[in-house]
């Protein structure tokens, strides 16, 4: 009896072995044979479909597998993280086209960049959708526009999209230029608070920590009205001449808990933190025992208290405001609340107000603070282009009034920092994939052939590779594709917008338009990003603010030269990796300092 039950014992961990190593030599098998039968290349790979170890640990595994003969590695380079982007300058174009599948066990992935596939990709959405599976994580405060599709979706894009109008625009402009007047400020002033000399400007050690934090200032004010206070008035020392908690703005105030402030910055600085206890089970997390992780689930709390008082705060307004005020207060809130009023089943619950918020503020903060850091450190790397940004600046304030500040009415003057945000966007994506779904089969045309996509395949948008095209992006010898060119987009004032474009920036004339599907970093069609004019409004007004009277430059190291710093500053921009966008590794030090010094 006893050798019957250790012979079980025995052969059932073999026979769970037998059965996932004949179910992954079945699946690769399937899945090859599916990739040679296919009219567009593939390249298989063997690690298994969404795999999260491979995500997690690719990047510190994937040199072993480089390293080895490319017949037995090469494979790996198709599954690292972010691998479109390590590999942007001459891969996968070349050896396998702007259409191939990556093949394995556990399905098939179609990746493309393509424009005309990526436009097909982008338009058919219901053919084309989200895998709501993925985005499971986003939905700590409640469901959201990001993490839903369908009926769903539709219901809270129709209440979401209104209020991203001008109305908003102009109060984006209005609190940027605020915030971005005191981050100039505290680069330029001495710890006492006095002007700095020309020249002797504080170093900016981490441009990242205060683009981020003027980022998530704007959205706090420009998305719930809560005005917020800059946190430095000198980077001299970042630490020591912190505005103090008391100072902090605490409104909505409730019992015992963070300052508003601070619970906001503590949920967005913790985000992933949070989205990984989150997954936890709750008994699990009431007797967390690390500290570290109770405070920032105390703040997630407070967070969620702040954002109920706040709604309760809006609906009471608006309850109270007459037909008169119908425009109402222009924040992305008091919108929501007011686009939720009336019809219960097409409107949003608290709880998913809550959620939206949430998310417009995940997804639009690092974001554009990532691409201000990147455009400020391109700049400082090119003085010449430097200078053109700020002639443009000087012609917007000479035709100003004496004691005229910048106004929302300037912002189609900017038209060459729009250049430069676009040109930055093109060659350090924030998003590098769009990913898509079938949950049926559907067929693409590519080069006149019709390619099958079974259902249940993961289709990608290579957003890096799209953007380094040769087919689209080599406009000239001084502009090429991998090239940092702004002025690519600058076209003379007889451009007609040709068909079969896109425009990227309609409040500014004659810019280039890409074909369509070819410049994808917001990326577009009806899930395109709800916060573009936000953020290209945002950007707009702190290089015009950080640069009227002032040059950004690079920070070497003792004896080092210019162009030693540029080569590292320029290093450092291509070392980067996903957080909630793409971002910096490092960081390049600069300093703002005064014109003609
Ligand atoms: C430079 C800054 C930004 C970039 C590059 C960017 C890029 C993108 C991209 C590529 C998507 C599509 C993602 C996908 O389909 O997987 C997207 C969607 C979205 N973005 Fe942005 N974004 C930026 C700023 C913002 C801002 C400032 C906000 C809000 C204030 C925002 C809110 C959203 C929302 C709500 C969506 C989801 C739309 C939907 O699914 O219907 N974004 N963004």
């Amino acid at each position: 009896m006893l050798e019957y039950v250790s012979l079980i014992a025995l052969s059932l961990p073999a026979i769970w072995i037998g059965h996932h190593v004949l179910s992954y030599l079945i699946s690769l098998y399937q899945f090859q044979k599916f990739g040679a039968s296919s009219p567009v290349p593939s390249i298989t790979v063997y690690t298994p479909r969404d795999s999260f170890a491979t995500w997690l640990l690719s990047p510190w595994v994937a040199p072993f597998f480089e390293s080895l003969p490319p017949r037995l590695g090469h494979w790996f380079s198709f599954v690292k993280r972010d691998f479109s982007w390590w590999k942007k300058e001459d891969f996968p174009l070349p050896e396998l086209g702007d259409l191939y599948w990556n093949v394995g066990p556990g399905g098939a992935q179609l990746w493309s960049s393509s424009a005309d596939i990526n436009a097909q990709i982008l338009q058919r959405k219901n053919d084309f959708v989200k895998n709501i599976e993925d985005y499971y994580a986003l939905n700590i405060y409640g469901v959201n526009v990001v993490s839903t599709e369908g009926a769903v979706w539709q219901r809270h894009r129709k209440i979401t999209g209104p209020p991203f109008n001008e109305k908003n625009s102009s109060l984006v402009f209005e609190e940027t230029l605020s915030q971005a007047k005191s981050m100039l400020a505290s680069f330029t002033q001495n710890l006492d608070g006095s002007e700095a000399d020309p020249g002797r400007e504080p170093i900016v050690e981490d441009l990242a920590r205060w683009t981020m934090t003027l980022t998530l200032n704007v959205i706090s004010s420009a998305s719930l009205a809560i005005k917020a206070v800059w946190p430095a008035s000198s980077v001299a020392s970042s630490t020591s001449n912190l505005v103090n908690d008391e100072e902090r703005p605490t409104k909505p105030e409730t019992e015992d808990g963070l300052p508003f402030q601070k619970s906001f910055d503590s949920v967005m600085t913790n985000v992933r933190i949070l989205v990984a206890l989150w997954s936890l089970p709750s008994l699990l997390l009431d007797y967390l025992p690390i500290k570290y992780f109770q405070e920032i689930l105390k703040s997630s709390d407070d967070f969620l208290g702040y954002m109920h008082t706040l709604i309760g705060e809006h609906k009471a307004k608006i309850d109270a405001e007459s037909d008169d005020d119908s425009a109402g207060s222009a924040d992305l809130l008091s919108s929501i609340v007011r686009g939720s009023t009336g019809n219960k089943s097409a409107s949003l619950s608290e709880e998913e107000m809550i959620g939206n918020i949430f998310i417009f503020v995940l997804a639009g903060h690092e974001t554009t603070a990532s691409t201000l850091q990147t455009a400020l450190i391109l700049l400082a790397c090119e003085p010449e282009m430097q200078k053109e940004v700020r002639k443009e600046i000087g012609a917007i304030w000479d035709g100003k009034e004496e004691g005229e500040d910048l106004r929302y009415e300037n912002y189609p003057k900017m038209r060459t920092i729009m250049a430069l945000m676009l040109e930055t966007l093109r060659l350090y994506p924030p998003v590098v994939q769009l990913p898509k779904f079938t949950i049926t089969p559907q067929t693409v045309t590519h080069n006149s052939q019709t390619v099958d996509i079974p259902a249940n395949s993961r289709v990608s948008i290579d957003v890096v590779s799209t953007h380094r095209s040769p087919k689209y992006w080599n406009q000239s010898p001084s502009q090429s594709r991998h090239t940092f060119a702004p002025s690519r987009w600058l076209m003379p004032s007889s451009y007609v917008q040709p068909p079969d474009t896109s425009n990227e920036s309609p409040a500014h004339e004659n810019l280039l338009c890409p074909k369509k599907g070819a410049f994808i970093a917001f990326s577009s069609g009806f899930r395109g990003c709800l916060g573009k004019k936000f953020a290209q409004v945002e950007f707009c007004v702190v290089v015009a603010t950080l640069l009227r009277h002032y040059s950004v430059v690079l920070v070497g190291e003792k004896g080092e030269s210019w162009e030693e710093a540029k080569r590292k500053a320029l290093g450092a921009l291509d070392d980067r990796r996903t957080g909630v966008a793409m971002r910096l590794n490092g960081k390049v030090k600069v300093r703002f300092v005064r014109s003609g010094k």
